[in-house]
């Protein structure tokens, strides 16, 4: 085995990344547990944190921050005070997966992280648990290029089976399933449209531009993170979100993970989201993703001209 100073810094960030989601995941069960989710209400009243969110964000930041001082983070909720559980080094495993070429050597500096500590946190206060994703995003100069998405009550229906699992790629690296780990990766059915879209935040306009996919179905369900989820495991074939509602901690982990299945994460206008340090947080014209094999710019020519002049940055 090399030594830890001689594996690359994508590879090392991302393994330590999936200990402390997994981590953040459990301290997510356990604010749950105690049953005092200590709602605080954000911009609107669907726009919600809880003690999981906050303490889930006091794991993740903390503990990237001990492992790699100085690293440029980027998290959705604001600095809380409480305790901070933070992941050891023993817990991180090594990737089961190359680092591709062109991100063997990578300074700190060029890195920015997203983090999403809890996604579908409205779908978390209702109980639709299998909804809530932890999400850490990692962007090389400005593009996504490796993401982790735990999903901490994945199975928690089924008390047989082990609850949660945690899904994470690097886009262009070889190994297991292409790159990307954790998640049984099917395609959606060759027949049919299937759109997943948002069950908290609709609006005409989100609801023309799902209706403009002539769906055969609609699976109206929260988090971003979720419905990427669906996309890899062949539920659906578009994820289309005419809002300006999300942003780049929503979509950096998700488009990365979808990309290195051979999925596509864009605007609503098909251009590329951007994650530099100083970008603006709001992903202000839409999101639109399709699952691997589908044919992603005919969806973009679907979506009517109003509904993409109605987002402007
Ligand atoms: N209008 C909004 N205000 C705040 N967050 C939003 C809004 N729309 C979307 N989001 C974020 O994007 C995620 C996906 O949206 P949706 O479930 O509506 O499809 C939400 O879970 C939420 O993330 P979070 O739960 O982390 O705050
Ligand atoms: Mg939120
Ligand atoms: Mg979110
Ligand atoms: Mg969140």
């Amino acid at each position: 085995m090399m030594a830890a100073n001689t594996v690359p810094l994508l590879p090392r960030l991302v393994s330590s990344s999936v200990a402390i989601a997994n981590h953040a995941g459990k301290i997510i069960r356990d604010v749950l547990n105690k049953g005092d989710l200590q709602i605080v209400q954000k911009e609107h009243v669907k726009d919600l944190q809880t003690e999981a969110d906050r303490a889930a964000q006091r794991c993740i930041i903390g503990s990237l921050t001990k492992h790699f001082p100085g690293l440029i983070i980027i998290g959705e909720e604001e600095e809380s005070s409480g305790p901070v559980q933070l992941t050891e080094q023993s817990s991180v495993v090594p990737l089961k997966f190359t680092c591709p070429p062109h991100l063997a050597k990578l300074s700190q500096e060029q890195i920015v992280v997203w983090v999403d500590p809890l996604d579908g946190t409205s779908e978390f206060t209702e109980g639709l648990l299998d909804h809530v994703t932890v999400l850490i995003g990692i962007a090389v100069d400005g593009k996504t290029v490796a993401g982790i998405i735990h999903q901490p009550y994945f199975n928690y229906k089924n008390k047989e089976k082990e609850l949660g699992r945690t899904i994470y790629g690097i886009i262009g690296s070889a190994g297991e399933n292409d790159g990307v780990v954790g998640g049984l990766l099917v395609k959606p059915p060759p027949t049919g449209c299937v759109v997943a879209t948002t069950r908290s935040h609709a609006s005409s306009t989100v609801n023309d531009a799902v209706s403009s996919c002539d769906p055969t179905e609609v699976l109206r369900v929260g988090g971003a993170g979720h419905k990427v989820l669906l996309l890899l495991d062949g539920s659906a074939h578009a994820y289309v979100f005419a809002s300006p509602g999300c942003k780049k901690w929503d979509t950096c982990a998700p488009q990365a993970v979808l990309e290195a299945a051979g999925g596509a994460l864009t605007d609503i206008k098909g251009d590329h989201i951007l994650y530099h340090r100083h970008v603006q947080h709001r992903n202000s014209e839409g999101v639109l993703a399709t699952a691997p094999g589908q044919d992603h710019a005919a969806y973009i020519r679907k979506i009517p001209a109003h509904v993409k002049e109605n987002l402007v940055k």
